[in-house]
């Protein structure tokens, strides 16, 4: 199954575009790494393949296609692709307990039976042991670790096909960071959930993704394969976010 999208947006009212109709495709089983300076659109460009926009920002295109098919972007969100935040905190709602969460997911999936032994399975996938417990829970009692493996456990539940992943790790410990990486990676395996990951870490990439995007001032001015990008770099963009992992981590990328 391949998701293609051109997402495009500007400042409300203005004429100037932030994300100029970005090229992007997806695949299932494959990871495409989005990278690019602070403010160069991806977290615009992730909003925008949903048919979403933050407040002060309006589409100005975004066809979708799903295997060849436009559909229409709003019916994405729950139903073809599931997101993880950098803060999952700010995704849950504060007064609902995960076990109320999950059934709003199967709700829109139309499969509401079955919610706890589902659940269960869900979060035995992602490591959150003791399912009871934590369906009790509400977000201000969880982790921040442990609300990044719920929202993808709440992705297993919807049976979507692919997961947007706005930097999910950034605001984790080094450990935990290492294992939600280590669950997207068997999860693309497992599941054969197609993975667009927002990411500033060239290590991260290096490590998940087959694809990289690279961007800057709203365009998408590099695609390559990772081992590619690192070898050969054809973007300023994309030397330039290399040089600096080099310079913070000379060990690595060698
Ligand atoms: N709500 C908003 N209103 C007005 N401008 C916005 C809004 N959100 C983002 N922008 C602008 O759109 C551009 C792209 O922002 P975006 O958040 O997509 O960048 P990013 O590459 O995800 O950055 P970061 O890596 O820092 O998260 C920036 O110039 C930003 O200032």
């Amino acid at each position: 199954m391949r998701l293609a999208a051109r997402p495009a947006a500007r400042c409300a009212g203005r004429p100037a575009e932030l994300v100029h109709g970005v090229d992007l495709a997806l695949e299932r089983g494959r990871v495409t790494a989005l990278v690019g300076a602070s403010g160069s659109g991806k977290s615009l460009t992730c909003l925008g393949l949903q048919g979403l926009t933050p407040p002060g920002v309006e589409r100005t295109g975004g066809r979708v296609r799903l295997d060849g098919a436009e559909v229409a972007p709003a019916t994405l969100p729950g139903r073809v692709v599931a997101t993880v935040m950098q803060n999952p905190r700010s995704a849950f709602n504060p007064v609902l307990t995960m076990r109320a969460h999950a059934r709003e997911t199967l709700t829109v999936r139309g499969a509401a039976d079955g919610l706890d032994d589902l659940l269960a399975a869900a979060l035995a996938e992602v490591g959150l042991p003791e399912p009871g417990r934590i369906a009790r829970l509400h977000p201000f009692e969880m982790s921040g670790g442990m609300l990044q493996r719920m929202m993808i456990a709440l992705a297993l539940l919807a049976e979507v096909p692919f997961l947007l992943a706005d930097e999910p790790t950034t605001d984790l410990d080094p450990l935990a960071q290492a294992h939600i990486l280590a669950l997207i990676e068997r999860l693309v395996v497992s599941r054969g959930l197609g993975v667009l990951i927002v990411t500033h870490d060239m290590g991260v990439v290096a490590r998940l993704a087959d694809e990289v995007a690279v961007m800057e001032a709203g365009r998408i001015v590099e695609t390559a394969p990772v081992a590619e990008l690192f070898a050969a770099p054809r973007s300023d963009a994309a030397r330039a976010l290399l040089a600096a992992h080099r310079a913070l981590y000379p060990e690595e990328l060698a």
